[in-house]
């Protein structure tokens, strides 16, 4: 009997050495779009798996939903079957002088989220894998679209670290946005640290490339018609990074 992961429920057959990690398990069928053959493979609690062909080369795709546990288990899940190679590719909040829209590549970042601890100590570095990061930087370069590099932080609590629904709510996350400009990260999300850290230490290489959805500081976002055309970029970009990388 072919034995499947526990979680994302492929099998090593199914995946290929690279992989593309998202949360939103809709963009699943949007990156199937820029593949050749692609193939949806099983979903289980919603982390829908595509894997197809670029330039010849079996590319994976699955979604994790949101937050760094779960994105971490798909990460080991992929890592265990064989996978070497993974970008994010998702949303974060822009911090200036990164703006709405612009496309937003993790040198590094902060861990500030809990998982990240679960792999190794506080302090151990959440870098992006080099060669991988060069060839995000030139498929950035090649295109004629606005974006940024520099380190992100990744926090676990939305509503309590990242964007406020209240105004009690506003004055703590003040705090932590204060702290995000003093060090002077250009996003935050829930999971780049997270995936960097974790993809080390098994010994993947990892990269994360992020649109900016929200603002920073006005909590603005951008309209759908954007998010899609600025999606399908991001996309183009991390296939022909993993192509080149
Ligand atoms: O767009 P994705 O990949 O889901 O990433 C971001 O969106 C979710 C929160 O808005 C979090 O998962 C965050 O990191
Ligand atoms: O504001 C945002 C947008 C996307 N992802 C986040 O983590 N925060």
């Amino acid at each position: 009997m072919t034995e499947t992961a526990w979680y994302i429920g492929c099998a090593k057959e199914d995946v290929g050495e690279s992989a593309l990690l998202t949360g939103d398990r809709a963009r699943i069928d949007r990156i199937a779009a820029h593949l050749k053959e692609p193939r949806i493979l099983a979903e289980n609690r919603g982390l829908r798996t595509v894997t197809g062909l670029r330039g010849g080369m079996r590319v994976t795709a699955t979604a994790f939903g949101m937050g760094g546990p779960i994105a971490a288990i798909v990460l080991h899940e992929l890592f265990d079957l064989g996978v070497r190679r993974f970008i994010r590719v998702g949303t974060a909040m822009a911090m200036p002088p990164a703006g709405l829209g612009d496309m937003l590549l993790a040198d590094g970042a902060l861990a500030h989220d809990g998982t990240s601890r679960t792999y190794a100590p506080a302090g151990y570095p959440a870098v992006a894998d080099f060669d991988l990061g060069a060839a995000l930087r030139a498929a950035l370069v090649k295109r004629a679209l606005p974006w940024r590099a520099g380190l992100f932080g990744t926090y676990d609590g939305f509503y309590t670290e990242s964007f406020a629904l209240s105004a009690g709510e506003a004055v703590v996350i003040d705090k932590v946005r204060e702290e995000v400009r003093r060090l002077g990260l250009i996003a935050t999300d829930m999971e780049t640290a997270t995936l960097l850290t974790a993809g080390r230490v098994l010994g993947a290489r990892v990269a994360s490339l992020c649109l900016g959805t929200v603002d920073g500081l006005s909590q603005a976002k951008l309209d759908a018609d954007a998010l899609a055309a600025r999606e399908a970029d991001m996309f183009e970009i991390a296939l022909d990074a993993l192509a080149a990388g």
